[in-house]
C-alpha cells in the first residue's frame, strides 16, 4: 500500500498540475481539456492534471493562499460579468491579481477572456463595453515584436484566425505593467487580443483558444506551460511542490468540489442472455407512416416515438411502448422535492391519495405507491438505480428493446429552480415522468422490419396477431392514412399568445445583458395558450399535427398511470410533438448531440440555395458556433474525446431551414479512465439543452427565468417553461438511449382541457426585434397551425 502511495507521489512528480478557476461559463471544460492534452512539456513532463474550482468555491484568497503552492500555474478562464463589478461578480478572481498577495508574484498565470481582462484591469487598464460586440465571430489575429520575443507564441505565424466572445475589451495604452502581444482589427478599431505582465509569469488573451474555429489554441497552452515549468524551476516551486504526504488526499478533495460522480457504478461488461428476451422480427413495409398505421390497430395504451420524415441517422426507428400493469411510473415533483413510484394504473391508488401524499400527509401508502423525499439531483441517482440491475449486454443492434421511457421537463435541468404549479387547477405537475416499458413495437423504416418485444414475455398475443395479420410481409404500403387532415371544424379555440409589447422589452433586456457582458446568447421562448371549446381526444390532435408538420421525432404521450374514480379525476399529463432536434443519442461507448440553431423560414421566394447563404452569414454562424462550443463543453465535462463530426449542415424541414452541428463523444466506459459514465451521467449534465438555453448556460437561464420570461410567459402557469425545452425519449436496457428537444410540440397537464406551446429562438447582439419575433411566430406556427 505504502509503495502505492510512493508511485502516485512520484507519478505527481512528472506531471503539472494546473488549478483552473471556472466563473461557470460555458466554455470551460474546452480549456480544461485543451490543457490536459498537452502531452509533450518537457522531457520529464509529459501529463498535465487540471482542478477546477468556481471562482465562488472558496470566500477568500486567505483560503486558497496554503493551496497554492500544489499547483504550477492558475488558468483563469472565460465567463460572464464584469471585472469592474469586484468580488460579487468575479469571487476570489477579482482579489487574485491584486498585489497585496506579493507571494503570487511566482506563480505563473493564463487568463482567458474574462480572466484576461481582470489580469489588466488589476494592472491598471480600462476595462469597457465594445462599441460592436462580438460573439461567435472569427477573426484575424496579428502578433507584434514583443510577442515574437516572448515565449507565449512561440511557433505562431504572424497572423492566426480564433474565435471572439466578448462585450468588454481592454485598453492598456500608457500602462507601463502590461506588454501589449496581439490585437485584432474590426469596427471598433484595434483591440488588445494578448498580453503579458511585466515582470510576473502572467499571461493572457482576450480571444478564445479553445474554440473549434480557432487556430492554434493548444500550442498556445503547451507554450504557456513549458514558460510555467520553466519559470518554477528557475523560482525553486518546482523542487518545493514535493513530498507533502497529503498532496494526492488535497488535490482528490479539491477534485471533488465540483460534482462528476456517476449515477451508478458502470461496469466494462454485461451478462447477456441470463434474462429471456422475447423478440419476434417480421418484414414489413419500408413506409414511414407504417408505425402510424400500426397505432390505428393497437387498443391498449401506447406511447409514440415515431418519425415522420426519414434523414440520415434520424428517423431511422419508430418505437411504441406498451405501458401495462408491470410497468413502474417514475414522476419527480420538484416543487415538493418528492419523486413517486407505482405501478401503471394500480387499482389501489386514487389521484385523492397521490395528492395527499404530495401535500406531505403521512399515510398508509397503497398499493404499489412509494413516495420519495428527494431534490432533482437525487432523483437522477434513482432512476440509476433501478437501471443498475436491468442492463443487460444483448441486442445492440436494435435501439430499444425495453426500458426507460418517457419525458424530462426544462425545470429538472441544471440550475432552473422547479416550483410552478398548473393554473388551471392548480395542482402539482411532474417536471419528469418515465415509465419502464417491457412491451414494445419497434420498427426499422430503412430495413422494413418490425420486431414485438417483451422483457418478460408479456407481449400481447392479440396484438402480435392482429400485426401479423395486416402489416407482416407487405412490403408496399396498401392503403394510404385515413387521419383526418384538419380538426373538426366544430370546434372553436381560445388562443392567448405573449403580448408584442412585452416581447420587444424583454429582446431590449436581452440586449443591455448581453452589451453588459452578462451573457453571449440567449434563447427567448414564449408560451402561448390553446382552449378548444370543446375536448378533443389528444390522439385526435396528433392524428393532425403529424400530417401538418412532419417530422423525425414524432411523439405522443398521455400518461393515464392513475385511474379516475368517479370522486377525481386526475391531471393527466398529455404531450405531442414534432421536433427537428435531436438532444443527445447513446450507446455503451459513444454519445452524439445534433443541436439546431439558426432558422430560415421556407416560402416561394426561398430555396436551398438562398437559405444557405443566410445561414452562413455572420448572425446565424455565431450563433451556431457559441451552441457547437457550448455542447462540446458539456460533454468535456465527462468524457475526454470529444469531435465536431459534421460543421453547420442546412437541413430542410416541412416548414423551415435549420442550421445544424454534429459533436460526439468517445470512449465512455473507456477502461483506462478512472470514472466510467453511462449516457445518462451526460444527460444529466448537459440539461436543459444548450440550444433552448443560450451562454453561458447557468447565468442564461437564470436570467431568462427570473427577469424575462416570468413575466412574458405570465399567462401560463407563472411562466415556468415545464415541458417545452425539456427532452422525450428513453433509456434502454441494452444501453442505448435517444433523447429529442421538446420543440415544435404542445402538452397539456389536464388531459387536453388546455394546452401550451412553446416557440422562442436565440438572441444574440446581431438580432433584430422583428427577426425575432418573425422567427418566433414561423416556429410557433408550425403546431400553431393545427388550431388555425
Ligand atoms: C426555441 C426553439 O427552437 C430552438 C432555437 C433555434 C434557433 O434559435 O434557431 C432552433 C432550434 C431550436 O434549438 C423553438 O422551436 O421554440
Ligand atoms: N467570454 C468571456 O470571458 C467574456 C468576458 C466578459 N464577460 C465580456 O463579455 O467581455
Amino acid at each position: 500500500m505504502l509503495s502505492d502511495i510512493v508511485d502516485i507521489e512520484n507519478q505527481h512528480q512528472q506531471q503539472l498540475h494546473v488549478l483552473f478557476i471556472d466563473s461557470y461559463d460555458s466554455f470551460t471544460y474546452n480549456v480544461v481539456r485543451l490543457i490536459e492534452q498537452q502531452t509533450e512539456i518537457s522531457p520529464e513532463v509529459n501529463a498535465v492534471h487540471v482542478t477546477t474550482i468556481h471562482s465562488d468555491t472558496f470566500q477568500s484568497m486567505a483560503q486558497l493562499l496554503p493551496l497554492l503552492p500544489l499547483f504550477d500555474a492558475i488558468v483563469v478562464g472565460p465567463g460572464p460579468g464584469n471585472p469592474n463589478n469586484g468580488a460579487e461578480e468575479m469571487g476570489i478572481i477579482s482579489e487574485l491579481f491584486e498585489n497585496a498577495h506579493k507571494h503570487l508574484d511566482t506563480i505563473p498565470i493564463l487568463g482567458i477572456c474574462l480572466g484576461f481582462q481582470a489580469m489588466c484591469l488589476a494592472q491598471g487598464a480600462i476595462v469597457s463595453e465594445l462599441d460592436i460586440i462580438k460573439h461567435g465571430q472569427v477573426y484575424e489575429m496579428h502578433l507584434n515584436d514583443a510577442a515574437k520575443r516572448c515565449g507565449l507564441f512561440s511557433g505562431y505565424p504572424d497572423t492566426f484566425r480564433s474565435t471572439r466572445y466578448h462585450s468588454l475589451h481592454v485598453n492598456a495604452e500608457g500602462i507601463d505593467n502590461i506588454v501589449p502581444l496581439c490585437s485584432t482589427e474590426d469596427e471598433n478599431g484595434t483591440l488588445l487580443m494578448g498580453a503579458k505582465v511585466k515582470s510576473r509569469p502572467w499571461f493572457g488573451v482576450q480571444y478564445h483558444p479553445e474554440s473549434c474555429c480557432s487556430e492554434l489554441g493548444g500550442l498556445l497552452v503547451r507554450n504557456f506551460l513549458q514558460l510555467s515549468l520553466v519559470n518554477n524551476m528557475r523560482t525553486g516551486r518546482w523542487e518545493s511542490k514535493k513530498l507533502n504526504g497529503k498532496f494526492s488526499d488535497i488535490l482528490s478533495q479539491l477534485d471533488r468540489t465540483i460534482d462528476r460522480d456517476p449515477l451508478y457504478r458502470v461496469k466494462d461488461e454485461y451478462a447477456n442472455g441470463d434474462r429471456a428476451i422475447y423478440m419476434k422480427q417480421y418484414e414489413a413495409s419500408k413506409d414511414p407512416k407504417l408505425t402510424l398505421k400500426i397505432c390505428d390497430i393497437i387498443e391498449e395504451q401506447k406511447f409514440v416515438m415515431s418519425s415522420s420524415v426519414i434523414s440520415e441517422n434520424r428517423g431511422e426507428w419508430s418505437i411504441i411502448a406498451l405501458p401495462n400493469g408491470k410497468s413502474q411510473v417514475f414522476s419527480h415533483y420538484g416543487a415538493v422535492n418528492k419523486t413517486t413510484v407505482h405501478n401503471w394504473q394500480d387499482k389501489e391508488i386514487s389521484y385523492s391519495i397521490l395528492k395527499k401524499c404530495l401535500d406531505g400527509e403521512e399515510l398508509d401508502l397503497p398499493g404499489s405507491l412509494e413516495v420519495i423525499d428527494e431534490d432533482k439531483s437525487q432523483f437522477w441517482i434513482t432512476l440509476g438505480k433501478v437501471m443498475e440491475n436491468k442492463i443487460i449486454d444483448d441486442h445492440r443492434e436494435i435501439p430499444f428493446i425495453g426500458g426507460l421511457v418517457g419525458i424530462l421537463g426544462y425545470e429538472i435541468g441544471q440550475f432552473i429552480s422547479c416550483n410552478h404549479h398548473n393554473d388551471d387547477e392548480n395542482s402539482l405537475v411532474p417536471d419528469a415522468k418515465l415509465v419502464f416499458i417491457n412491451n414494445s413495437i419497434v420498427i426499422n423504416h430503412k430495413k422494413g422490419m418490425l420486431y414485438c418485444i417483451s422483457l418478460d414475455s408479456t407481449f400481447p398475443s392479440t396484438l402480435q396477431q392482429s400485426l401479423i395479420n395486416s402489416f407482416v410481409g407487405k412490403k408496399d404500403a396498401e392503403q394510404e392514412l385515413k387521419w383526418p387532415k384538419d380538426l373538426p371544424k366544430e370546434v372553436g379555440f381560445t388562443i392567448t399568445m405573449p403580448d408584442k409589447k412585452d416581447y420587444a422589452d424583454a429582446f431590449e433586456k436581452c440586449q443591455d445583458y448581453m452589451h453588459k457582458g452578462d451573457s453571449y446568447e440567449m434563447c427567448l421562448t414564449t408560451q402561448t395558450k390553446v382552449v378548444p371549446s370543446t375536448a378533443i381526444e389528444p390522439w385526435r390532435i396528433f392524428q393532425t399535427l403529424v400530417q401538418k408538420n412532419p417530422a423525425p421525432f414524432s411523439s405522443f404521450f398521455e400518461f393515464n398511470d392513475i385511474i379516475s374514480s368517479q370522486d377525481d379525476s386526475p391531471p393527466v399529463l398529455c404531450f405531442l410533438s414534432t421536433s427537428p432536434e435531436r438532444f443527445l443519442k447513446w450507446d455503451a461507448n459513444t454519445c452524439e448531440l445534433r443541436p439546431i440553431k439558426g432558422t430560415v423560414k421556407k416560402g416561394p421566394q426561398m430555396n436551398l440555395t438562398k437559405a444557405t447563404e443566410i445561414l452562413k452569414t455572420p448572425k446565424e454562424f455565431g450563433e451556431n458556433l457559441m451552441i457547437l462550443d457550448l455542447i462540446r463543453n458539456d460533454l468535456y465535462e465527462l468524457v475526454p474525446d470529444v469531435r465536431v463530426e459534421e460543421f453547420m449542415s442546412v437541413e430542410e424541414y416541412a416548414t423551415v431551414y435549420q442550421l445544424v452541428s454534429v459533436v460526439k463523444a468517445y470512449g465512455l466506459t473507456s477502461a483506462s479512465k478512472k470514472t466510467r459514465y453511462s449516457g445518462m451521467d451526460i444527460l444529466k449534465h448537459s440539461l436543459p439543452p444548450g440550444s433552448m438555453t443560450g451562454a453561458p448556460k447557468k447565468i442564461t437561464v437564470q436570467l431568462l427565468q427570473d427577469k424575462l420570461e416570468s413575466k412574458l410567459n405570465n399567462h401560463v402557469n407563472g411562466g415556468a417553461r415545464g415541458i417545452y425545452s425539456g427532452v422525450t425519449g428513453y433509456w434502454s436496457v441494452n444501453s442505448s438511449g435517444d433523447w429529442s428537444v421538446n420543440i415544435r410540440c404542445m402538452y397539456s397537464y389536464n388531459g387536453g382541457t388546455s394546452w401550451q406551446l412553446g416557440a422562442g429562438g436565440a438572441i444574440t447582439v446581431l438580432s433584430t426585434l422583428d427577426g425575432e419575433l418573425e422567427e418566433m411566430y414561423t416556429k410557433l406556427e408550425s403546431n400553431l397551425q393545427v388550431f388555425m
